[in-house]
């Protein structure tokens, strides 16, 4: 992730240009119209920017404006204002409490660095980073600027596979098949001659994240370099979660140094195998969540505990990852051993990591204290739903992450959160990463951005029908405690609700968007009808009711609303 001070222009927008001309650089001179106001914009490691606004900017329109100014793509763009993520681009900045003066927190998202190695007709082998998007000519000039060569290599043909290469050509689509190291050749003959080099290659590295031993050897006396924490003894893990967790091992007995992943809004981490070239596993540490004390994003620190998404705490992400898999039951009853659950979360398991690389530049004088995070089994895919339009998902790819999403109240599902691959008969399969903000303790900030896809208006196959049935959340809620995961009594209620609306839902026959629809706000001031039962509920039962009777009075209320909406 980076990020940068942003300064904005505009000139398109007439009571902008209006306050632009106001503005002579000081705030104390700037006169404040009704319709424009100022703000700032924090980056970190860059001092505070002015910028100015419309007060009827809604959040997609401010992420615009960065855009036009700075060339940051809007949808990179995380916009956070008192510890809370603008998260509704279609909503007004002034709703989420924005005023004149506020200071608004960007940070940017950039698409993951592949693990390159380029090879030379010098003999020598360089391994590093670089953006996906980046194409060949910036890879080249990248080795210029940070190797003495004799000649250069400037004017060099460059060769992927003896193949002469297009320098245009992306990163991305280089290494589309292949997510180890990839081989690329620059070249002073066309008559290169790749075995000569492999004889005579040598290491050397650019990037201080790749070829870093990991230098804990006296912390390793003191604990397992990674370990599952089992806070039920009698839970066993199963065959893939252990191979999972021996494989990072392998990997960091190898000194593999863990790569750092760029998107996200926390630290996370790709572990690799015992050979370095594949990524086994994400491990995601609760202290560097978003607004944690360590976290690697400049995020600023949270005042109260709460979370991005309200309702939820900093520090709680890995036991949330981890319920949103033991939750994510198979179709045929729950989870004996490695079955897929329906919606097809990886398997994620909680651990204990030695894991020093908070900054990995700095890495020697980093802490060597062991880390507690989700550890995630990596998924190779071909990017992110953010990446490609919805039409061509399959209908249902598309209803499992609904049902998942909608029973967890997921508050974070945007279309970075799902994973696109083929699999072997080549149809699309969609894969549901990152559940840190599902579980919360009320439904404010719930969101799914399959909401608005064509198929979320598409019902329910019978077999769907029949999984939504089979769903037992007081089964469910037992089965977290049994894993060591204890929700607090808010979001369990939410859990009961949210599962409660799905059931009622699609028994009547709606649509994964009617049901969706009413589980979301429609804005941010607007409460949802979720919310609205509930107060309902809340203004008619006896206070100090139990909750059994509240669950009733609510299943009440529940049943007269879909009547009257759905008649
Ligand atoms: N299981 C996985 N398999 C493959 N890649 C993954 C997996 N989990 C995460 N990633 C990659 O890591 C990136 C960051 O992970 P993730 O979205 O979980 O982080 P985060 O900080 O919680 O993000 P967000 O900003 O969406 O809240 C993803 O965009 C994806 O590219």
């Amino acid at each position: 992730m980076a990020s940068t001070g942003i300064a904005v222009s505009l000139s398109n927008n007439d009571a902008l240009d209006l306050a632009v001309a106001q503005l002579d650089g000081d705030q104390s001179s700037y006169h404040h119209t009704p319709e424009v106001f100022l703000l700032y914009l924090a980056v970190p490691g860059v001092p505070l920017a002015k910028m100015q606004v419309l007060e009827s900017d809604s959040v997609a329109a401010v992420k615009l404006r960065i855009q036009n100014s700075k060339g940051f793509v809007a949808r990179n763009q995380r916009l956070v204002f008192e510890g809370r993520e603008l998260s509704r681009n279609d909503s007004r900045i002034r709703d989420y409490g924005v005023r004149y003066g506020s200071v608004l927190h960007l940070v940017i998202r950039l698409s993951d660095p592949r693990r390159t190695a380029v090879r030379t007709v010098y003999g020598r082998k360089f391994k590093f980073q670089v953006d996906q998007r980046r194409n060949a000519r910036y890879m080249k000039q990248e080795i210029s600027r940070n190797v003495e060569s004799p000649n250069g290599i400037g004017e060099s043909v460059t060769l992927v596979n003896g193949e002469k290469l297009d320098e245009s050509t992306l990163i991305s689509t280089i290494c589309e098949t292949n997510t180890s190291d990839t081989d690329f050749l620059a070249n002073k003959s066309e008559n290169f001659n790749g075995n000569e080099i492999e004889e005579s290659s040598e290491q050397l590295s650019i990037s201080s994240d790749i070829g870093n031993n990991l230098q804990f050897d006296d912390a390793k006396e003191k604990y397992p370099l990674i370990e599952p924490v089992l806070v039920n003894p009698s839970v066993t893990l199963t065959p893939k979660i252990t191979g999972m967790i021996e494989a990072t091992l392998a990997g960091l007995e190898m000194e593999h140094t863990p790569v750092m992943s760029s998107e996200g809004t926390g630290g996370v981490y790709f572990m690799l195998d015992s050979s370095g070239q594949e990524y086994v596993a994400i491990f995601k540490p609760i202290n560097e969540e978003p607004m944690a004390k360590d976290n690697p994003n400049g995020y600023p620190l949270s005042s109260d505990g709460e979370g991005l998404k309200r309702g939820t705490r900093v520090g709680e992400g890995a036991f949330r990852e981890v319920a949103a898999y033991i939750l994510d039951h198979p179709i045929s009853g729950y989870r004996v051993s490695d079955e897929l659950g329906f919606a097809g979360v990886p398997p994620t398991v909680l651990v204990r990591c030695l894991n020093g690389y908070v900054d990995q530049t700095k890495y020697d004088c980093a802490e060597k204290e062991p880390k507690i995070g989700s550890l995630q089994m990596f998924v190779k895919n071909s990017g992110s739903c953010e990446e490609f339009g919805p039409r061509a998902f399959p209908v249902q790819e598309v209803h499992k992450i609904a049902v998942l999403d909608m029973r967890l109240a997921n508050a974070d599902r945007h279309g970075g959160n799902i994973l696109i691959r083929k699999d072997e008969n080549g149809q699309i399969e969609l894969i549901p990463i990152d559940h840190g903000y599902c579980l919360p303790e009320s439904f404010e900030d719930c969101t799914f951005d399959w909401l608005y896809w064509p198929q979320a208006r598409q019902p329910f196959n019978v077999e769907t029908l029949d999984y939504i049935k089979s769903l037992d959340e007081e089964e469910d809620i037992k089965l977290l405690k049994l894993n060591g995961c204890e929700p607090s009594s808010k979001c369990v209620r939410v859990f009961r609700l949210s599962t409660m609306m799905l059931k009622k839902g699609a028994v009547r026959g709606l649509t994964p968007y009617e049901i969706g629809n009413m589980l979301c706000r429609e804005n941010i001031t607007t409460k949802s009808k979720i919310e609205e039962i509930v107060e309902e509920a809340e203004d008619v039962v006896l206070p100090g009711i139990g909750e059994k009777a509240f669950m009733e009075a609510i299943s009440g209320i529940m049943d007269r609303h879909l009547n009257e909406l759905f008649k």
